[in-house]
């Protein structure tokens, strides 16, 4: 084997340096330097993991030729054969490799990991393993809970007149561990506060609940929308104050709430510190990685109850992992008769049963309260969720208020007519806040960040017209109402990557201001500012968690890989009344058709009745 990398790629096309190294000291620590096999297993483990998986399926490149060159006469020269996955297992059969072992790569039915990963995993399941605990609870009191907070029209036998926002209440209130998942609009957040205060009156217990969120975005959102919602429950129900006042005002992100230490990976609360709360709700569970969810249960004390909520068919998190995706599956499998005997005895439906494998913890709404259900933003997202290319083609032709599908052609000129419908009024107002929530209100969001029609593009083409705009030196900066975005996480000022504001002109000079809550800003000196970019333009990755009353979605000119039909749902259900898309019918085709799919053994773990089979 090539002992530098420098010739190592010139046989290995593409191997980038990380996995090669990885690869090289874990055969090293192996005593197995000569072992190709294991070097070549390891170094395509360490490429699947950066491209999200949390293991190497051997499956899926037994067989395959990696690494290859390839001329442009498709002229193909080195790379790499793996071998069947018969021989491949055998190989690893002499390894000794078992989850048991202390090595650091483990195999187990079909999938090689970097233990680190195979331990997260584990992690995962056998936590909700062990919060998958029936938790008995007084069914009158929670019965008339349930129709204090949904009514008492519950007798349809139709599986479509189900009110599931009910049936996830009351199916939450005898678990220790739940997920309730849907769709924009769907009544995600309604539902379990609904859920909280359900718990807080039928338990009558002072608990100590936490709310949490994968970004501040996100958590800021929760806040406002768990205020909105409790504020209308207050409005039309009377619950005590133990109650109401149990249920919290503020939800935090999931790394605040187990305490980061600076400049080290492991968080100040773990599994020997853990967090002192009853009830944890972690929202936008879809943007969960592994490793964090992983060290989220570790800091768990073990009488909490745990409710996520998310959308399952969003992009998956950023680092490895499809938490939500694996544990949540699409569509719902359904309940053992045990369970809905009890859900039927709670709400009155009648809840279709399973004679396979059950998913008692889950529950899915499917009803927009948001959109329309004939056509728009709604209408759109469930075409492409079901990879309908036709129907979406044709919804994104018609003509609607909601929908619209921007003509090929001048594509500078499409932005500056936006931008100045949308971005040209922001730095108007008097108020600071008032320029915050006119930005608010519209968003390019772009698949790339580079590229013609990528984000970094976007942004040049607009901060462009506006200091025209705004006669403002095309060399400067920044200027009064220049929209930015934080794109590290700064303990020092409380900034986080992710975070917006805008640049403003208060007290004389240029600072920067970014909303806090109840209409309030904090004002930052520029000098005083982590790193921070323009954000006209988003990518579709960076909106998640986020929406916007208008956005505006470029597609590339050609497809890329990066393009599936979880980033397109993604990047359309972040749109509130208004969405315009900026692409070709073939990009859109190819774009809807591709989905994206992480290897991991969590589905496996938790639902194949299938025994483990351990070859070693
Ligand atoms: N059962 C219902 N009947 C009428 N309106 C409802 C119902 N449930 C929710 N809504 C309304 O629908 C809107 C969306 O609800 P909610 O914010 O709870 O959904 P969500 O799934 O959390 O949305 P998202 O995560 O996309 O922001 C809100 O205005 C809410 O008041």
């Amino acid at each position: 084997m090539h002992n530098r990398y420098g010739d190592f790629i010139s046989t290995y096309s593409g191997v980038k340096e990380i996995d090669y190294f990885l690869a090289k000291s874990l055969a090293d620590v192996m005593n197995r330097a000569d072992d190709e096999l294991l070097f070549f297993s390891v170094l395509a483990c360490s490429q699947a993991l950066r491209e999200g998986h949390s293991c190497l399926q051997l499956a899926e490149w037994a067989e395959t030729t990696q690494w290859e060159q390839v001329t442009e006469d498709d002229i193909r020269t080195g790379g790499y054969q793996f071998p069947s996955v018969v021989d491949w297992e055998q190989h690893l059969s002499l390894l000794s490799i078992a989850p048991a072992s202390t090595h650091p790569i483990v195999y187990e039915c079909g999938r090689l990991y970097l233990r680190r990963y195979w331990h997260f995993e584990d992690e995962v399941v056998n936590a909700i393993k062990k919060y998958s605990h029936e938790v008995s609870f007084d069914h009158s009191r929670a019965s008339h809970a349930l129709a204090q907070l949904f009514g008492h029209d519950s007798s349809s036998t139709h599986s479509a007149d189900i009110d599931w926002q009910k049936v996830s209440v009351a199916n939450a209130l005898g678990k220790q561990f739940c997920i309730v998942t849907g769709g924009p609009g769907t009544g995600k957040t309604t539902t379990v506060t609904k859920l909280l205060v359900a718990l807080c009156e039928v338990f009558d217990e002072p608990f100590i609940i936490k709310m949490v969120a994968p970004t501040g975005k996100a958590a800021q959102r929760l806040t406002e929308s768990i205020g909105n919602a409790k504020a209308q429950l207050q409005r039309q129900h009377e619950f005590s104050e133990q109650v109401w006042s149990s249920v919290p005002d503020e939800a935090m992100t999931i790394h605040r709430l187990l305490g980061v230490i600076p400049r080290h990976h492991q968080f100040r609360f773990n599994e020997s510190n853990r967090l002192s709360l009853d009830i944890l709700l972690v929202d936008e569970a879809s943007m969960v990685d592994l490793p964090l969810m992983a060290r989220l249960f570790r800091a768990l004390p073990e009488h909490a109850r745990v409710i996520l909520l998310g959308d399952s068919n969003q992009l998956p998190s950023v680092a490895a992992g499809s938490v939500l995706a694996d544990i949540a599956p699409d569509p719902h499998p359904g309940y053992s008769k045990s369970n809905a005997a009890l859900l039927n005895a709670l709400t009155g439906y009648s809840i279709p049963v399973t004679t396979q494998t059950s998913v008692d913890h889950l529950t899915k709404l499917t009803k927009s309260y948001r959109f329309k259900d004939d056509g728009g933003i709604g209408q759109l997202a469930k075409t492409i969720i079901t990879g309908d290319i036709k129907a979406s083609w044709t919804l994104l032709n018609e003509v609607s208020d909601e929908l619209s599908l921007t003509p090929q052609g001048d594509f500078n000129g499409w932005l500056k007519q936006l931008a100045e419908s949308y971005y040209f009024p922001v730095s108007q107002p008097k108020d600071v806040n008032v320029a915050l929530q006119q930005f608010s209100g519209f968003r390019f969001l772009a698949a790339t960040r580079g590229g013609e029609r990528g984000v970094d593009a976007i942004n040049i083409a607009i901060d462009r017209a506006i200091k025209r705009h705004l006669s403002v030196p095309i060399h400067t900066l920044y200027y009064h109402g220049c929209p930015i975005m934080i794109n590290e996480n700064s303990y020092e000022t409380g900034l986080f990557n992710g975070d917006i504001g805008i640049i403003w002109r208060h007290e004389d000079r240029l600072q920067a201001a970014f909303p806090v809550g109840d209409g309030e800003v904090r004002w930052l000196s520029l000098s005083r500012l982590p790193s921070f970019e323009l954000v006209y333009a988003m990518t579709i990755h960076k909106t998640q968690g986020s929406e916007f009353n208008r956005i505006a979605i470029v597609l590339p000119e050609y497809h890329s890989p990066i393009l599936s039909r979880e980033l397109i749902y993604t990047g359309v259900t972040r749109a509130k009344n208004g969405l315009e898309i900026n692409c070709t019918k073939h990009v859109w085709s190819k774009s809807i058709k591709k989905r994206v799919s992480r290897n991991s053994g969590l589905f496996d773990k938790l639902y194949r009745d299938k025994p483990q089979i351990d070859l070693f």
